[in-house]
């Protein structure tokens, strides 16, 4: 029987509502149907409260809204979806995304990060953004990791964040070294300094935000066969390779590189914790497709606790009522389960 968290903390987790064309409104209205059942804790949305309450009319989701101040959210959290307005207005026509948004989907993410920094919210949950909406309305980076990581240095200030990608289902876990990027510039960002940073943040958050005492880190390889001793490729053998040589001098247990088509089966999965993976589809592939409904993304290298569900925004099925509100779930529960954590070692 799962626990009934709606009060047991003074701090609700912050939500950005997302892009108003998908599904994020829906998914976080349905989270909070289930929010017993699922044992959720607190969690408020940021966002235009007269477009929540519209789309969600639309879906026939039968949910009241009350607006409130972050710090009001724990107590309204029982009785009401609990919404603080971003300010901007925003449009319920589900499936047609647009830069006319763009602004209170960013206001929405940085108010989220405004809150946990003061202290107002325990942690963020983003719902999805159209990036190419975003990116048509001058936003600059490639989604809400590298967004998340300039946001922290502003207001954690002589903080360094280093964001860091992790994809995290019940059966694996995946880090994309490198990400938002065209497949042909993936080489090139290949670097021992790259593969250092990302190993050394995982190794540390895995200890530190998912109690996995000793993390076993297995890195892919780049090309085919892990490069087949350099005949398919020498990336593996002149850089993955020292780098995972460099690491373990750190006592870092990171071990590869190993072909990447013989690392995702179910034997193979029992032996590491997390797969260091080159690029971002060997990464999110094989995470998508064993767990698409419980999978979450979640950024590590920051000072603050920030997950989301794996998918985007769906827009062909936004404001039909059938998206599945799982991995938004999923999302709020290690949210929620990841500040108790920092709120128990800090
Ligand atoms: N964290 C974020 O903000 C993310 C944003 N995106 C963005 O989302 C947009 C659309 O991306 P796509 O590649 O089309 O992926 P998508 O995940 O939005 O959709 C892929 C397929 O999965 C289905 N689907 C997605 N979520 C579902 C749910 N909750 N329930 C049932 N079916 C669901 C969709 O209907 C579609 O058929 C892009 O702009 C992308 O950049 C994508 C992933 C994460
Ligand atoms: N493909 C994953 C994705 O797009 C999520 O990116 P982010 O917005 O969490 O940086």
């Amino acid at each position: 029987m799962p626990t009934d968290l709606s009060s047991s903390r003074d701090r609700a987790i912050a939500v950005s509502i997302g892009e108003p064309a998908g599904v994020g409104a829906e998914v976080i209205a349905m989270a909070w149907l289930r929010r017993r059942e699922a044992g959720l804790g607190p969690f408020y949305a940021i966002g235009d409260p007269a477009f929540l309450r519209a789309r969600l009319a639309r879906c026939g989701l039968d949910v009241s809204v009350a607006e409130t101040d972050p710090d009001g959210a724990v107590t309204c959290f029982a009785k009401a979806l609990p919404v603080v307005d971003a300010g901007s207005p925003m449009r319920d026509e589900p499936g047609s995304a647009g830069s006319h948004s763009a602004q209170g989907v960013i206001r929405a993410i940085e108010m989220a990060v405004e809150h946990v920094a003061a202290g107002q919210a325990a942690g963020l949950a983003t719902a999805p953004i159209q990036k190419a909406a975003l990116y048509d309305a001058g936003f600059r980076f490639p989604g809400h990791t590298e967004f998340l990581g300039v946001l922290a240095e502003k207001h954690w200030p002589g903080q360094v964040a280093e964001p860091v990608m992790m994809l995290a289902g019940p059966e694996l876990r995946t880090v994309p070294v490198t990400v938002h990027i065209p497949i042909q510039d993936v080489p090139g960002q290949i670097t021992a300094e790259r593969l250092l940073a990302v190993a050394r943040i995982v190794d540390r958050d895995l200890r530190e935000r998912f109690g996995i005492g000793a993390p076993r880190l297995a890195v892919a390889g780049l090309n085919p066969h892990a490069g087949e001793g350099g005949s398919m490729g020498r990336e593996d053998m002149e850089i993955i390779a020292p780098a995972i040589a460099a690491l373990r001098q750190e006592r870092i247990d990171a071990r590869g590189p190993y072909p990447a088509d013989t690392l995702f089966h179910p034997r193979a999965r029992t032996t590491y914790d997390v797969v260091l993976a080159m690029y971002h589809d060997q990464a999110l592939i094989p995470v998508k497709t064993i767990a698409f409904d419980e999978t979450v993304n979640v950024t590590l290298g920051l000072p603050f606790v920030r997950t989301s569900p794996d998918h985007g925004t769906a827009l062909d099925i936004a404001g039909k009522a059938i998206a599945r509100p799982d991995s938004m779930i999923a999302a709020l529960r290690m949210a929620d389960e990841m500040t108790r954590l920092r709120d128990v070692s800090a």
